[in-house]
């Protein structure tokens, strides 16, 4: 098979593909399991990347996602507004129209979106608006903005997912754990998996859990804040075990407010790109109860997206 292109785009220099030919996972997933984190990216030719993006992906088109979901055994899709997208959420909103309620979106909204727009939106089935603050991705976006964008969006019933490094937790504290909806942070917030995991860096990001009952955390990306791996390739069973307490501990101190994600198709790795059967295998490490596992994958997103 080709490898992606980027429709009428030249993919970011170094990008990695997604893994093509995924394993069947080992792990049988619960029935009702939701894949809470994924992106579309163009396909490029006619969903056009963004003039401001940081990175040009290669394509990662609505049946390509399906076709995974259905291979790894989710029944339905989070897709999540990728950067490269900006604030254009035609790529999102095709792909939420063409899953038949089997999507919910998460997009990206800025100051001059109608409520008509927004409206529109939600018919198609966006739930939420991501706010991003990985200086890398995205040029940041005045707090006032984006508090005015909680505020319109909080009658909707959406909730504001946000995207952030975990050495910059401290600047945002109060302005996240201020937000008027249910907020959800990307990445358990981006731990450095080469501290302890009960010490103060990530004993914050815990602390913001427990003092605020709004606040809820993906616990996916593994493959991207794993250092020592070993990588979800080959096989692998055990995978990104440097980044299990971490999640492990979110998962059974908050099992109501956690979801998961594959990420797929991962922006902006470097180092490898995963085996998306052998990232399902990871979850049995972080969630190592039948029950903790259908509240992750089952109960918490269709509460959230769905009801
Ligand atoms: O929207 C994105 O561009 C994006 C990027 C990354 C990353 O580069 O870390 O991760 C994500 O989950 C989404």
């Amino acid at each position: 098979m080709s490898k992606p292109t980027a429709g009428d785009f030249t993919k970011t220099a170094g990008w990695l593909d997604w893994f093509d030919g995924p394993s069947k996972p080992r792990f049988k997933l619960p029935a009702g399991a939701v894949d809470a984190h994924c992106h579309v990216f163009g396909p490029g030719d006619k969903f056009p990347y963004a003039p401001e993006r940081k990175y040009t992906p290669c394509d990662a088109s609505k049946e390509q996602l399906f076709a995974l979901r259905d291979h790894l055994g989710f029944d339905k899709n989070v897709i999540v507004q990728a950067t490269c997208h900006g604030s254009d959420n035609r790529a999102l909103v095709d792909a939420l129209k063409a899953a038949n309620g089997k999507a919910r979106g998460v997009a990206t909204v800025n100051a001059l979106v109608t409520d008509a727009e927004l409206q529109e939106m939600h018919a198609a089935g966006v739930r939420g608006t991501r706010f991003n603050f990985v200086k890398r991705l995205a040029d940041s976006t005045p707090r006032e903005v984006l508090r005015e964008i909680a505020h319109r969006i909080a009658p909707l019933g959406w909730h504001v997912v946000i995207y952030f490094e975990a050495a910059d937790l401290p600047e945002h504290y109060d302005f996240f754990t201020s937000l008027p909806t249910t907020v959800v942070v990307d990445h358990m917030g981006r731990p450095d998996v080469t501290k302890p995991v009960d010490g103060p860096e990530f004993a914050l990001f815990v602390k913001m859990m427990r003092e605020h009952e709004n606040i809820w955390s993906k616990v996916s990306c593994p493959e991207r804040l794993s250092v020592a791996g070993p990588k979800a390739l080959n096989g692998e069973q055990h995978a990104y075990t440097d980044v299990v307490p971490f999640a492990k501990h979110l998962v059974e101190t908050f099992p109501d407010r956690v979801l998961w994600g594959t990420d797929w198709p991962h922006p902006n790795l470097k180092d490898h790109m995963p085996d998306d059967g052998l990232l399902v295998d990871y979850i049995p490490q972080i969630a190592t109860t039948a029950e903790l596992q259908k509240k992750l994958l089952v109960d918490n997103p269709n509460r959230l997206y769905w009801s």
